[in-house]
């Protein structure tokens, strides 16, 4: 990527491209990278969405893979120039094993950064979480922190866990004097087009008769960051990683954008509420000793289920502690090291998460 070379098109990888985000990163390089040549899409399951894609003017290659397959992995990434590795297991319920989990989070991004060094790619971003950080079991609360507020992150859960390691693998990296150049990106809760849980709560409002109980105090915030914006930020990320090496390569940096600070159910209602949702209480209705009972009973009855079914409810004690403690960031750090400027405001974040859940949260998509 020399200066003689300024018309050379790259190759791109995106691990997970299928997923949640992982589209939207594609559509969002396919968008805004002018300097695209091949986009190589590399997830466990594949999108038909993907076919589409296929006709426009950059090669699209979807690749179906395993990033616990560390031959899969370097096949995928040999001969690319840049590498945004979203791929993960998101478990926060329980589905998964822990022992699957870290092999997807800390093996699958391990192969990732392996197959890099090995095959030459120079540049690899890393979608991180904010649960690196927290919060934590204490429940102490994050408030509008930035990357460098001193916060005890103590991670018990596995995913927290594994998202931590595999954040540490990369800055390893820098350490060791690689010529590999990373850096994290850390989201807070994600939100907008194709947000799973979102259209859960959608769903069971409509079973309720057009109404959700509040259970969180509305003074308990926690971060929220558009989807688009989120995307933008790793295509960004990615492509200044180059010019500004020295100043990027083994940072983390929080993703944020203008989406107001609310707790969790309230900050749901901006798009709950224009679908015809209503928020009952102003304060929680259920006593918090007793969610913190039903949270406990539902992690007995995962147990005792287990060999029958698998039971995996939204609430229990980790989700709850998660959505009841305060955990919310404010920073300029993207701003200052890579120009970061969320491409979405939050009125056009709010209006195409509306129309998303207008449009198929009623509905079997
Ligand atoms: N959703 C959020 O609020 C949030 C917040 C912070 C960070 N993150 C991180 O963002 C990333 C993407 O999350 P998401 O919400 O889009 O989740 P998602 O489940 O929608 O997407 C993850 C994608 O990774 C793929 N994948 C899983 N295991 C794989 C494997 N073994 N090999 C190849 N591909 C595999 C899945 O098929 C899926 O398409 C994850 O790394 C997650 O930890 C998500
Ligand atoms: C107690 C319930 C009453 O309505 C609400 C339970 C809500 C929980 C299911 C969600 C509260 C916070 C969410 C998490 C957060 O937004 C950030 C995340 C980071 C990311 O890395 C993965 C997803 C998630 C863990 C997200 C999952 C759902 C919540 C725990």
């Amino acid at each position: 990527m020399a200066d003689s070379a300024q018309a050379q098109k790259l190759v791109y990888l995106v691990t997970g491209g299928c997923g949640f985000l992982g589209e939207h990163v594609v559509r969002m390089l396919l968008q805004r990278e002018p300097r695209l040549g091949e986009l190589r899409v590399f997830d466990l399951h594949l999108g038909p969405w993907l076919e589409e894609l296929k006709t426009g003017p950059v090669r699209v290659t979807a690749i179906q893979g395993d990033v616990t397959q560390a031959h899969e992995v370097a096949a995928a990434v040999a001969g690319a120039h840049v590498v945004i590795h979203t791929a993960g297991l998101v478990d926060v319920f329980g589905r998964a094993s822990p022992k699957t989990i870290h092999e997807v989070n800390v093996q699958g991004t391990r192969n990732v950064i392996e197959a890099c060094v090995q095959t030459g790619t120079r540049f690899l971003v890393y979608t991180s979480s904010m649960e690196v950080v927290g919060p934590n079991t204490k429940g102490h609360p994050f408030y509008r922190g930035n990357e460098d507020t001193p916060y005890e992150a103590v991670h018990r859960h596995p995913y927290p866990c594994s998202k931590a390691l595999a954040e540490w693998l990369m800055g390893l990296l820098v350490c060791g004097g690689l010529p590999l150049v990373t850096c994290a990106l850390r989201p807070t809760g994600i939100y907008g087009e194709g947000h799973q849980i979102m259209r859960d709560f959608y769903r069971q409002g409509l079973r309720l008769g057009g109404r959700l109980f509040r259970a969180i105090p509305a003074s308990v915030e926690h971060g929220r960051v558009y989807v688009g914006n989120v995307a933008w930020m790793h295509v960004l990320a990615a492509r200044e990683l180059e010019r500004r090496a020295a100043r990027m390569g083994g940072q983390v940096y929080f993703c944020y954008d203008g989406s107001p600070y609310k707790s969790y159910e309230d900050f749901n209602m901006e798009f709950l509420g224009p679908c015809g949702l209503r928020l009952v209480g102003t304060r929680p209705l259920v006593p918090y000793w007793l969610l913190v009972f039903l949270a406990a009973l539902n992690v007995l009855l995962q147990w005792l289920l287990r060999p029958l079914l698998l039971y995996a409810p939204l609430l229990n004690p980790y989700t709850l502690a998660m959505a009841n403690t305060t955990f919310t960031v404010s920073t300029d750090k993207a701003q200052r090291h890579f120009g970061y400027e969320p491409l979405f405001s939050w009125e056009d974040s709010r209006t195409r998460t509306i129309l998303w859940v207008q449009a198929t949260g009623g509905s079997a998509q």
